[in-house]
């Protein structure tokens, strides 16, 4: 039977659970702080906890109260590898910022560049360590994030293959930018992973999709997607369904946001003052996301939990659908996917 040891949290720690094999292995090096209990067998553990281990492998656990005395929230782990950035714009931000608020990795093991001097005091301004060129961003990280808009992607890459090793990870976020043309560019023997984040990575709360390519390895997608659950949820799919994810969630957060704002707006026309309506609209909307996330039930069937026979909710309910929402949300990600799938072919 797999033996399960515990190891108890402290300072804020989520308790974690690694099958015995682990207990002695390379992958609990650096676990110093860590008080394991006796082992605890009969313990149920979900597939994501089974998992742990293996994205644990590049991480060492340390008390966060010794680690982060700052840290906004509870991290589970410090990642060993150093960050860097090819492009410092808003995805670049968002990730970098959720990931020292959570705690993954402190600031100054974030390099980063951009053309633009604005952006890279910005992001020394939160501690990350700016340098000259995209090159010696490469030299200074393990986990190379390009960050760049779509059709800069190439000559970045270009640009730093020569310095490229096998031990580093490269991440593109770029939208429509296949990892065929990565591999291209970064040269046949790079460790590409594509990704799809949101900028919600910044509150800890994206939803992202990743493919491999080149020679990455389950390492690298491990290592990733460390990196991703720290800051939210993450899956790895085929590429050709990368296209579509941009069309939901990686462009999603603006349907979102144009929700809430019109949401308050309405509030606003109905008499609530503008900061109590957009506190509401926005706790709606995190609420509902809950409550679909956490109960597993159906939309539609959580929907009818709130509409009364005659009541309020079904006349606004009535609005919507003669105003064609569902069809211009749909529209909107097919649109978006359309658009992803035509960056991929330019
Ligand atoms: N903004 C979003 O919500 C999301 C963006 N993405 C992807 O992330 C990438 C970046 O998008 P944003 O952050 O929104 O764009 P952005 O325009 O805010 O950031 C791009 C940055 O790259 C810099 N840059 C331009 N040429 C460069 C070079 N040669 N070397 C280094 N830096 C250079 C620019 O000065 C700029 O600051 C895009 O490929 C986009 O498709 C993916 C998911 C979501
Ligand atoms: O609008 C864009 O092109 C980027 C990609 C996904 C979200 N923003």
């Amino acid at each position: 039977m797999l033996q399960i040891y515990r190891v108890l949290g402290r300072h804020g720690f989520r308790d974690s659970f690694f099958p015995l094999a682990f207990r002695s292995s390379a992958a609990l090096r650096g676990f110093s702080a860590a008080i394991f209990s006796p082992p605890v067998s009969s313990v149920k553990l979900t597939a994501e906890q089974v998992k742990g281990p293996v994205h644990l492998q590049s991480v060492i656990i340390v008390p966060q109260a010794t680690a982060f005395p700052n840290a906004m929230t509870s991290a589970t782990a410090v990642l060993d590898k150093r960050i860097g950035f090819l492009g410092s714009g808003q995805m670049a931000e968002a990730l970098a910022r959720g990931l020292i608020k959570r705690g993954l990795v402190t600031a100054e093991r974030i390099a980063c560049n951009d053309p633009n001097p604005v952006r890279k005091e910005l992001f020394k301004s939160f501690g990350a360590m700016p340098y000259d060129s995209n090159v010696d961003v490469a030299r200074n990280a393990d986990v190379l994030f390009v960050a760049v808009k779509p059709q800069h992607v190439a000559q970045v890459l270009t640009e730093v293959r020569s310095v490229l090793t096998e031990t580093h990870t490269v991440v593109s976020i770029a939208a429509g930018i296949t990892v065929e043309k990565l591999v291209e560019a970064a040269g046949p023997d790079a460790h590409v992973v594509r990704v799809m984040p949101n900028t919600p990575c910044l509150v800890g709360e994206t939803a992202a999709a990743m493919c491999l390519g080149g020679k990455a390895t389950p390492e690298d997608e491990a290592l990733v997607r460390t990196i991703f659950e720290a800051v939210g949820k993450i899956y790895t799919v085929d590429e050709k369904l990368l296209a579509a994810v941009t069309g939901l969630s990686g462009s999603g957060p603006a349907y979102v946001f144009m929700m809430v704002e019109a949401l308050a707006d309405g509030g606003v026309r109905a008499g609530l003052p503008r900061d109590i309506a957009q506190a509401l609209a926005a706790q709606t909307v995190l609420g509902s996301a809950k409550m679909v996330l956490e109960t597993g039930t159906h939309p539609g069937a959580l929907k009818d939990m709130v509409t009364s026979p005659a009541g309020t909710t079904i006349a606004g309910v009535h609005e919507l659908e003669k105003a064609g929402v569902r069809a211009a949300f749909m529209s909107a990600v097919v649109a978006a996917t359309e658009r992803a799938n035509q960056l991929s072919k330019m």
